[in-house]
Formats: structure tokens, sequence, C-alpha cells
């Protein structure tokens, strides 16, 4: 389980984290999703100790990381795979992380294996791929076999296969009933994989979701009348978010078919169509991340 409450963190005149606050529960995989800067890898630093918060707290198995005395046997995190002596071996740093956590060095081998970097595991660090680097920070974050896994954009470089690898291995972590909390900014990569969704904009909370409420939850109506301008206005000054198409049609939102026709017919426009519509996931997540971008930081 994992425990964020109105954490702030702020860097000289720049908030990071706003009073955010949201759970990720034991056997989901929960998606915290958010564009460059949303502060996605600040939260994750306070979680695991790295960055003190200026308010708030963020919990991990009910207290903070900094209580374990041997972390990675509770807690697997990646943070910046590029965090690696160039000059070790991906099996002598495995083999050092598992020592100072008494976790013995079999596991280290075994993790080396399946995370299919075994061919690769006695040459220097330094000269791996960014893929490689991020099955080597995926194998040492789970060969302690821990309970909470904590992951920043953990598919960065990795290729096609290494992605479905990804997924499959994060999804039989939850049901294996470990809780998973996992960053992207790029929606498609995480609805894939995420149960849940906690989407963050400029260090705030704006979406505390399952995949598929949001989905549901992003429907809009296309609408067509020979006055668009006029039926633009009356929606919009009813609160609906209205985007004009190519051919004269408006995409609403925030209103359903029978709003969109009650409030046209009141102010005596008239109506040649209207449909509703569904809205990509990547649509709604854009929607979400810019209305939050409009916000008074
Ligand atoms: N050490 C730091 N010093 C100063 N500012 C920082 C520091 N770390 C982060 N920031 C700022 O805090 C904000 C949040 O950054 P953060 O890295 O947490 O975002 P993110 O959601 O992880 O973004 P990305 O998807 O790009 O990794 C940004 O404005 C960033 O510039």
């Amino acid at each position: 389980m994992i425990e964020v409450d109105e954490l702030t963190k702020r860097y000289g005149r720049t908030t990071a984290v706003d009073r955010l606050s949201f759970r990720a529960e034991p056997g989901a995989v929960t998606g915290f999703l958010g564009p460059n800067g949303a502060g996605k890898s600040t939260t994750m630093r306070a979680l695991l100790g790295l960055d003190r918060p200026d308010g708030g707290r963020a919990h991990v198995l009910g207290g903070p990381y900094t209580r374990f005395r041997y972390p990675l046997r509770r807690v697997g995190a990646l943070l910046d795979a590029g965090a690696l002596d160039p000059g070790r071996s991906p099996r002598a740093h495995l083999h050092w992380l598992a020592r100072s956590n008494r976790i013995p060095r079999a596991k280290a081998d075994q993790a080396l294996e399946w995370a299919g970097i075994a061919g690769a595991a006695d040459r220097r660090a330094g000269g791996l791929s960014l893929g490689m680097r991020q099955r080597l920070g995926v194998a040492a974050a789970l060969m302690g076999d821990p309970e909470v896994l904590v992951l920043d954009e953990p598919v960065n470089g990795l290729d096609p296969d290494g992605v479905r690898w990804m997924r499959e291995l994060l999804r039989a972590q939850a049901a294996d009933g470990r809780t998973v909390l996992l960053s992207s900014h790029l929606m498609g990569e995480v609805s894939q994989t995420a149960d849940r969704l906690v989407v963050v904009a400029r260090g705030g909370l704006v979406a505390d979701t399952s995949v598929r409420a949001l989905v549901e939850g992003s429907e809009g109506v296309l609408v067509r009348s020979p006055r668009p301008g006029d039926l633009a206005r009356v929606l919009a000054g009813r609160g609906a978010g209205v985007e004009p198409g190519a051919d004269g049609a408006l995409t609403v939102t925030g209103m359903d078919v029978r709003e969109v026709g009650e409030a046209a017919a009141s102010a005596g426009i008239p109506l040649h169509g209207s449909a509703p519509v569904g809205i990509s996931l990547e649509e709604a997540y854009m929607r979400l991340t810019a209305d939050a971008g409009e916000a008074a930081r």
C-alpha cells in the first residue's frame, strides 16, 4: 500500500508537488500519469525518502521508507536506470545490492536470467544500452521479492518485446497481490497495464479513476446546426466545452444529447442532428491535463 497525503515539495520558487493525495492499493497496477514536469518523479523520490517533503507525507507499507533496514526486501524501485557505476558489471552491481540488503546472491543471478540480461552480466555497465539498463534496474527492484514496486517510466528505451515483457511482468506482480506504482507521460502505454489511473498536472491531482470510467466519462456530443456560432456561445454559456470542427459541426463535452437539444431549443437555435461520440483515452488525458494547465500555480 502506498499513501500520499497532502504532499508538497518546492524547489526554490517552483512548486513541484502541490498538496497531492492518492493511494495505490495492493493487487493492482496504479498508473501515475502526467505530462513532463507534472511532479511524478518528485513524488516518487519523496516516497523513497530521497527528497524531504515541505508538507504532507508519502508513506509506503504504513510508514516512511527510510525506516526499513533492508529496503529492497520491502520496496523495489526503479527511478533512474542511468544511476550505475559505469565501471562495474551488472552482476557485480546486483551482488553488491544483494549483500547490502541481505538477499542471497543466487537471487541476484536468477534476476539477471529472467530479466534477459544474463548474456551481458559480466560486461561493463557503462556500455549497456538504455533498454538493458532498464532491465537491470527491474532485476534490482525485484530480486528481493518486495511487496511494493515503484517504477518511474520503466519502459523508456525498451523495444516492443521489452515493452510487452514489462507489461506482463507488472500485471503478474499485481496478480500476486503486490502494490505496483508505474509512472509514465504516455496514456497509451499506461492504459494497457494499469487498473487505476492517478493523473497529475502541475503538481496537483486532476483525476483518480479507473481506465474504464475515464473513457465513459469522456463522451461528448457531436452536433450540427445552421447557426454553429450562436449555438457554441449558448452551450459555452451553460458551462459546456465546445470545439468547432472543420465541417461546421461542434463537439460538445460536459453535456449529454438531451441537454444540448434543450439548450438549443430554449435559445431558438435549430439543430440538424446530434449524436454521442466517444473520445479516445489519449484525447481524454490531453483534455484533463490541458485544463489543469490553465490553473494558476
Ligand atoms: N532537483 C530539482 N531542482 C529544481 N527543480 C526541480 C528539481 N526536480 C524537479 N524540479 C522541478 O519540479 C517540477 C516537477 O518535476 P518532476 O521531475 O517531478 O516531474 P515529472 O512529472 O517526473 O516529469 P517527467 O515526465 O519529465 O519526468 C518541474 O518543474 C521540475 O523542473
